[in-house]
């Protein structure tokens, strides 16, 4: 591991545009070793560019980016050899069997992990000796899994990397990704599932129209507001509701004042917001600051 204090990765006022369309419009990002960030983001927020740019793939218009210290505009093999990359899009390995393409990969790396437990780990043992071309989705998803971490990456990135799992192999990858990040491995994630980034993440950034527009750890994203509780009870058989930071304070006080018998409060419920609620009304104000600078300030 790098024992600079420099974070592993640093992004500045990061700007890309395909012709018209701003993919990209000022985002600031910094992910420290040994954190596990998971990105957020509607359909088109530019997170895909933003990590693709990040892996050297893409180039910025503008901006400062600084992935394990270097520039990946101008990365060499030792710096790409420290990456891994799990792609959205599957790759085409044809005819290859799952244990020559992990051996074949691990080749490239200066310290590999050892391909057969990397097999194991990803839960495609039974299928070693399988050609790609017949795997599910799901297993193939998975290849790509171990082809990024084969190389024991210092930083990795998983863009969308639990898409098309089952329920069982998703929770199966979560234990794979805690396992890296207490090895040390630095995680910058994508991903679709807000119950993913919850499991996982040290801290969510949230992406719209391309910047950041919120991002902290899961139980606290959105400030105190947005995780106010909602308590719902029945009083007088009328149902009624109050939304509060104190949701302690206000079940003590319909508790004296309205408890039975039994000591119970009828139709007592305590809901509190979950990280979907959170995001989908971060997203929702987000686009409506954006038509309001849009018309305010047309570009
Ligand atoms: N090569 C390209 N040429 C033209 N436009 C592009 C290109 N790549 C991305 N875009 C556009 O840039 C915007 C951001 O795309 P990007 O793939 O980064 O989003 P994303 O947040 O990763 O979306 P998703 O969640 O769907 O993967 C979108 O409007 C997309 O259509």
């Amino acid at each position: 591991m790098t024992t600079t204090s420099a974070p592993a990765v640093l992004v500045e006022g990061l700007h890309k545009r395909y012709g018209d369309k701003r993919a990209v419009d000022g985002l600031d990002l910094r992910v420290e070793h040994g954190e596990i960030v998971a990105v957020l983001g509607p359909n088109g927020a530019g997170k895909t560019t933003t990590v693709e740019t990040l892996e050297g793939f893409r180039r910025a218009d503008a901006g400062h980016v600084r992935v394990l210290g270097e520039d990946p505009a101008h990365g060499d093999r030792r710096w790409r050899s420290r990456l891994g990359v799990v792609l959205q899009d599957n790759h085409d390995m044809a005819e290859a069997t799952v244990r020559e393409i992990v051996h074949h990969v691990a080749g490239f790396y200066p310290a590999p992990r050892d391909p057969e437990a990397v097999i194991d780990a990803v839960g495609l043992r039974e299928k070693r000796s399988a050609r790609t071309r017949a795997l599910s989705g799901g297993q193939r998803r998975r290849l790509d899994v171990a082809l990024g971490v084969v190389g024991d990456p210092e930083l990795l990135f998983l863009d969308e990397p639990t898409t098309g799992f089952d329920p069982q192999a998703r929770h199966e990858f979560w234990g794979l990704v805690k396992g890296l990040r207490d090895e040390g491995t630095t995680i910058l994630l994508t991903t679709h599932y807000l119950e993913e980034a919850e499991h996982l993440a040290d801290r969510v950034v949230v992406v719209a129209d391309g910047r950041v527009v919120a991002q902290g750890a899961p139980d606290t994203l959105g400030g105190r507001r947005a995780r106010r509780a909602r308590v719902r009870w029945t009083e007088d058989g009328t149902p009624r509701e109050e939304v509060t930071d104190t949701p302690t304070a206000l079940v003590a006080r319909l508790t004296s004042r309205l408890a039975g018998a039994d000591g119970e409060v009828a139709g007592l419920q305590v809901l509190r917001p979950t990280l979907e609620d959170v995001y989908l009304g971060l997203i929702d104000a987000a686009h409506d600051a954006a038509g309001t600078t849009h018309e305010e300030t047309p570009r």
